[in-house]
């Protein structure tokens, strides 16, 4: 039968990235995405160009929580970036894309710093605390379904996961967009937002990121 759109990715990333060499990865995906088949990944405009990569580098986060893992990319540009001995939970509800995810990860080398955890987020965020250990997240990445990106922050919120400082960051808040996450992050009290313009993956979409500092 026909091989699937997250199979033929990790092909790509087998035939020419370098085992190891979480970068290689990277480009790998990128380049497959852009010249040969798009991909839903964060992609390198909204990675490299800006956002993503700086705001880890800026945070230096401890703990991740990633929603959506799909196949692994964001995962494995932030784990990357992450200071020695810091972790990076990231959830996936579709058994499919974990395990291209979970080979992706391994191809990157990345396994040690990576816990992907099969399941829905809304499930999962609650057993953070007594199954993972996880005291607060220093940073969130949202990219899952985006009528959850709204949910699932309050969810965090009432579990208590977020905390002074914790910074959520949200994909595709243009495209396909997020509004009822928007308004609420960028009224709440609780919060401090700021947009971060950027372009749909490979296209020349208007997409951006909303970087979000909890404020306790
Ligand atoms: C509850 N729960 N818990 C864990 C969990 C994990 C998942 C999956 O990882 C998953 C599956 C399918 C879709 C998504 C969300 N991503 C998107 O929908 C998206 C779309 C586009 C785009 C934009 C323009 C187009 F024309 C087409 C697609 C660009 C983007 O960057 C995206 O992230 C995430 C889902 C729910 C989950
Ligand atoms: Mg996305």
């Amino acid at each position: 039968t026909r091989s699937t759109r997250p199979q033929r990715l990790l092909g790509a990333v087998r035939r020419t990235a370098t085992r190891g060499d979480p970068r290689s990865v990277v480009r790998a995906i990128d380049d497959f995405c852009r010249h040969t088949e798009w991909a839903m990944n964060v992609g390198d405009e909204k990675g490299t160009g800006c956002i993503l990569d700086s705001v880890v580098s800026e945070v230096s986060p401890a703990t991740v929580l990633e929603l959506g893992t799909y196949c692994g990319y964001s995962t494995v540009r932030i784990a990357t970036l992450l200071p020695p001995g810091a972790k990076l939970i990231t959830l996936e509800f579709n058994p499919d894309f974990a395990l291209i995810a979970r080979q992706v990860i391994a191809w990157a080398g990345l396994e040690e710093k990576v816990h992907l955890v099969e399941g829905s987020s809304g499930d999962l965020i609650p057993l953070m605390k007594e199954k993972f250990g996880v005291k607060s997240f220093d940073l969130v990445f949202l990219d899952h379904w985006k009528d959850r990106y709204l949910p699932d922050t309050k969810l965090l919120e009432e579990c208590g996961l977020l905390q002074k400082g914790s910074v959520l960051l949200a994909d595709n808040v243009i495209c396909p967009g997020s509004p009822d996450y928007l308004e609420y992050i960028r009224n709440s009290p609780k919060y401090r937002s700021q947009h971060f313009k950027s372009h749909l993956e490979y296209t020349k979409v208007e997409d951006g990121l909303e970087k979000s500092v909890f404020l306790g």
